[in-house]
């Protein structure tokens, strides 16, 4: 099996200022993907080092500013620093409103172009695995956040599991425990009432065996108050690489 390793390049909640915004990059072999790019994704991504030429494409969980408020930079630049279309892996229930509601308006030069005019567009369906390049593969996982909203979390090669923003889903949880998975970073809202995400409240009374399991992300300015009162949880570092295997 080969190596994959994850690096977020901000793990802030959606009104975080002291993180970026929770966006990822993960790297299989000689491959890297962004997941989610939000609002301060360009900005944190060259603060990584990283150009948005350097990556082969991006993953969207959901529509919120701060998972595809950057999209259109990154759509862009690789039209016009670039000049390539990147692969968009989108769960296929989001790819028309990503466009209709997101994109369109600053996207579209002429009545002609779609999402297909700046990538290389592959729907993601839910239950099924994809490869998405060398060592990584993905599964989409519809979890709930914002009533009326759809959100999908991912399966990393059928061993990591990656919460979009999602409300506290103890049985998937167990269910994911139960599978055999190894690693969940999971979104948390320190302070309650948690309304569309899990709270640190709700996800301490997860037996110990599952917060194991469990890193911290999408967290708010105050998080290292926090540092020592997470149960056998601990908080996912911002740009800290970790390997997967
Ligand atoms: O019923 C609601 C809907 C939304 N919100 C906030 O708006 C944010 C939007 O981005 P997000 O999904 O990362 O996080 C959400 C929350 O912080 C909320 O507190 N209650
Ligand atoms: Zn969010
Ligand atoms: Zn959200």
């Amino acid at each position: 099996m080969l190596e994959m390793r994850i690096q977020m390049v901000g793990t802030g909640s959606a009104f975080a200022k002291r993180y970026f915004n929770n966006n990822a990059l993960i790297e299989g072999d000689g491959c890297r993907f962004m997941l989610d790019c939000g609002v301060t994704g360009p900005t944190a991504l060259h603060k990584a080092g990283i150009t948005f030429g350097e990556l082969d494409g991006l993953l969207i969980s959901h529509i919120h500013a701060d998972h595809v408020g950057g999209v259109e930079e990154y759509a862009f630049q690789m039209k016009f620093i670039y000049g390539r279309k990147p692969l968009l892996y989108v769960p296929e229930p989001l790819i028309e409103t990503l466009w209709e509601n997101t994109l369109r308006g600053g996207l579209q030069q002429e009545e002609s172009q779609t999402l297909d005019s700046y990538f290389q567009v592959v729907p993601l369906m839910e239950g099924k695995e994809t490869d998405i390049g060398p060592g990584i593969s993905v599964e989409m996982i519809r979890t709930r956040h914002m009533p009326g909203k759809a959100s999908f979390s991912f399966l990393l090669n059928g061993r990591f599991f990656y919460s979009a923003d999602m409300v506290f889903d103890r049985p998937l949880l167990e269910q994911l425990d139960e599978r055999g998975i190894e690693i969940i970073f999971h979104d948390c809202q320190l302070h309650p009432p948690g309304q569309v995400h899990a709270t640190l409240e709700e996800l301490l009374t997860l037996p110990e065996r599952i917060q194991e399991k469990i890193r911290l992300m999408h967290y708010g300015d105050d998080m290292e108050q926090f540092i020592g009162s997470t149960g056998r949880m601990s908080f996912v570092e911002q740009n800290r690489i970790y390997s997967l295997d």
